[in-house]
């Protein structure tokens, strides 16, 4: 499992730490790793060209003492001082001793032009705020420039406890980050200023409560759900999909192709496109029913291309089993209803239906992925699964938010969420925890959306066939 965790847990553990070690040897790790990391992206370090960033704290300091490392190794070194006056002392004495200069005022944007490697030490997890007035036009002629960009434990600018970037902020190729992950380097937009992140150990020791998780392969591994041998169909879980309308029967045929492939021993069809769904999985059960009178389940998917019913939304959230809601049965929702329920409900809205949901714009909820995803679990009482190119999961009682790390920008394409929320729906049937079969889902369907492009554009029908292949690539 990755980990990323909040400044005031990392500031805890760093002091923790320190009051354990001699002094300023927490920062000599710091820039040992951050020093190697330039040198691995270098690969020969002698004769190179480096300029430093340098702004007015430990960031800055960091990013110092690295420079002196490959000073000493033959690279000329620079620093740009931002806070002339406020540089870390220690730091620019070991950068003068090891040979490495200062720049002169208004040298700055030449040497970078003329740079290697480009040192963004400017700030770290003391900063708040864009990048401010001075360092705007540095960090925009790094980005131009052909230098190779290292962000010293974030790219400076972004926010890093949200990856909220409210301001100007750096553009990374490598964030090299120590003792841990913090949240912006796993949540958009920040993610994508901070390039490659390689994680630097210092030594943290650091409590259970992080802010994210993202699961890895052995995590999923050890959650998809196994028939044993005495498994039926009833016992691996049936899941109901009632979903689709005569307008849109594609998305009742997409969920319940996610479902096939999701654990469950079944799969129940409700809703008026059974003709469809038949046609194309004739192993599906199919009702015209309705919800209450089509026979057991273990779980309900509710919403995909569900157009106006809202009764059938209403009569899924009434019954006493886990339910996902999505598209169409999120805006038909009623929020008491929902708010009411006790078995399990995990929401699975992109950025617009959950701007919908929280009566904002949507680019606000784009803009604040993180708090967007809290808020709307806190609201609903419900676990909720914000998709985007880094998919969220939130629980509503707080705790880890998931953060899923496989998906592809090729899974923004029709039916594709229809697939994610049958698929989520069988493994809620097979019997995982909403939070897990959120973000087991989402992982399979990343990495399903993955080899169904290989590259190119796949359809949804492609990414819900890739998911078998997904699933034996997590468990082997
Ligand atoms: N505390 C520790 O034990 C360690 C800290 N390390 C480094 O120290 C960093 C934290 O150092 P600091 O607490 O000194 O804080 P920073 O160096 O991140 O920021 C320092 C100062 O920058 C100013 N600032 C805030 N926002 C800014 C912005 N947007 N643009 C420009 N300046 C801004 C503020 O006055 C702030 O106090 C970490 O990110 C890491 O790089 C590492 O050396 C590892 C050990
Ligand atoms: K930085």
């Amino acid at each position: 499992m990755r980990t990323a965790y909040s400044v005031e847990t990392v500031r805890t553990a760093e002091r923790e730490l320190m009051a354990r070690l001699p002094g300023g040897a927490l920062m000599q790790r710091a820039a040992a790793g951050l020093a190697a990391a330039c040198a691995d992206l270098l690969g020969r370090v002698y004769g190179r060209r480096v300029v430093l960033l340098v702004g007015s704290g430990d960031n800055g300091g960091d990013a110092l003492y690295a420079g002196a490392r490959l000073a000493r190794r033959g690279a000329g070194v620079a620093a740009v001082l931002l806070a002339p006056g406020h540089t870390h002392p220690g730091g620019l004495a070991a950068l003068r001793a090891a040979g490495g200069t200062v720049a002169a005022p208004g040298a700055a944007e030449d040497l970078i032009d003329r740079a290697d490697l480009v040192v963004d030490g400017i700030v770290g997890i003391g900063g708040s705020g864009g990048l401010r007035p001075g360092a705007t036009p540095l960090a925009a002629r790094a980005a131009g420039s052909r230098a190779a960009v290292v962000a010293v434990d974030l790219p400076s600018g972004v926010e890093a406890d949200t990856g909220e970037v409210r301001g100007a902020a750096v553009r990374a190729d490598l964030t090299v980050t120590f003792g841990t992950h913090k949240p912006a380097l796993l949540v958009d937009p920040a993610r994508e200023y901070a390039g490659t992140v390689r994680l630097v150990d210092i030594g943290l020791d650091l409590p259970s409560g992080a802010a994210l998780e993202a699961l890895q392969h052995a995590d999923v591994a050890a959650l998809l759900p196994r028939p044993a041998a005495e498994s039926d169909k009833y016992r691996r879980g049936v899941v109901g999909i009632a979903a689709g309308s005569a307008r849109y029967p594609g998305a009742a045929v997409l969920a319940v192709s996610g479902a096939l492939r999701g654990g469950a021993g079944a799969v129940r069809y409700v809703g008026p496109a059974g003709q469809a769904v038949i046609a194309r999985f004739p192993e599906t059960l199919v009702s015209d029913r309705g919800p209450h009178r089509a026979g057991r389940v273990q779980a309900w998917v509710v919403g995909p291309g569900a157009g106006d019913d809202a009764d059938t939304v209403a009569e899924v959230l009434a019954e006493d089993v886990p339910v996902l809601i999505d598209a169409d049965g999120l805006r038909l929702a009623d929020p008491g209803a929902v708010r009411a329920r006790t078995a399990p409900t995990l929401m699975t809205p992109h950025a617009g239906e959950a701007a919908a949901l929280l009566g904002v714009a949507r680019e606000e909820v784009e803009e604040a992925r993180l708090s967007s995803v809290r808020e709307l679990a806190a609201r609903y009482g419900a676990t909720v699964l914000l998709k985007g190119s880094t998919t969220l999961v939130a629980a509503a009682d707080g705790g880890p938010v998931r953060v899923n790390p496989t998906g592809t920008p090729w899974l923004a394409t029709a039916g594709s969420g229809d697939v994610l929320s049958g698929l989520a729906g069988s493994l809620l049937a097979a019997g995982l925890p909403a939070l897990d079969a959120g973000s087991v889902a989402a992982y399979l369907h990343g990495l399903a959306g993955r080899f169904a492009s290989d590259g190119a554009p796949a359809g949804a029908h492609d990414v819900a066939e890739a998911i078998p292949e997904a699933w034996r690539d997590v468990r082997d």
